[in-house]
């Protein structure tokens, strides 16, 4: 099933300049780029989108760490994306993510972990409200 899915290369990936690689492993896996931009993400953008998380300790710094400098987002298309995409990303926790995944081949840290990917396809559709209007999604 085509599928669209929400994709942020966090603070880290930019300042790093390692946004051009990723985005090319997605395209030579296949999948499409249908929007992308870089962006300063708000406080308020930030709360929405970690909502899930909003009780947890570590609420603060997410918010802190992803409105710290800018991001690309970008909305990727392509079949299952969401799934495909997550499993291309690796496990949260760098320590636990493969060799051969982003997160494995580029991150040491939970906390500046490279990417974020939504977990799911309604994930996906409320996290590309929070980021894009329509009209920015080809
Ligand atoms: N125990 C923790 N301590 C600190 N930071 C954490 C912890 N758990 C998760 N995080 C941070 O919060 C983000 C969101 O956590 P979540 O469980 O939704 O992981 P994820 O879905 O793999 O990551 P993301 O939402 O960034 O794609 C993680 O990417 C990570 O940076």
């Amino acid at each position: 099933m085509l599928e669209n899915t929400l994709v942020l290369l966090k603070p880290d990936a930019v300042k790093r300049s390692i946004s051009g690689e990723i985005i090319a492993r997605f395209e030579r896996r296949g999948l499409t780029v249908a929007a992308m931009k870089l962006m300063q993400v708000s406080q308020e953008q930030a709360k929405k989108h970690y909502d899930e998380h909003r009780e947890k300790p570590f609420f603060g710094e997410l918010v802190d760490f992803i409105t710290s400098s800018p991001v690309v987002a970008m909305v990727i298309r392509g079949e299952s994306a969401v799934k495909m995409v997550r499993s291309m990303m690796g496990a949260t926790n760098p320590l636990d993510s493969a060799p051969g995944t982003i997160r494995g081949d580029y991150a040491t840290e939970m906390s500046k972990n490279v990417i974020h990917g939504s977990d799911s396809p309604a994930s996906a559709e409320r996290e590309m409200n929070i980021f894009f209007t329509k009209d920015e999604i080809f």
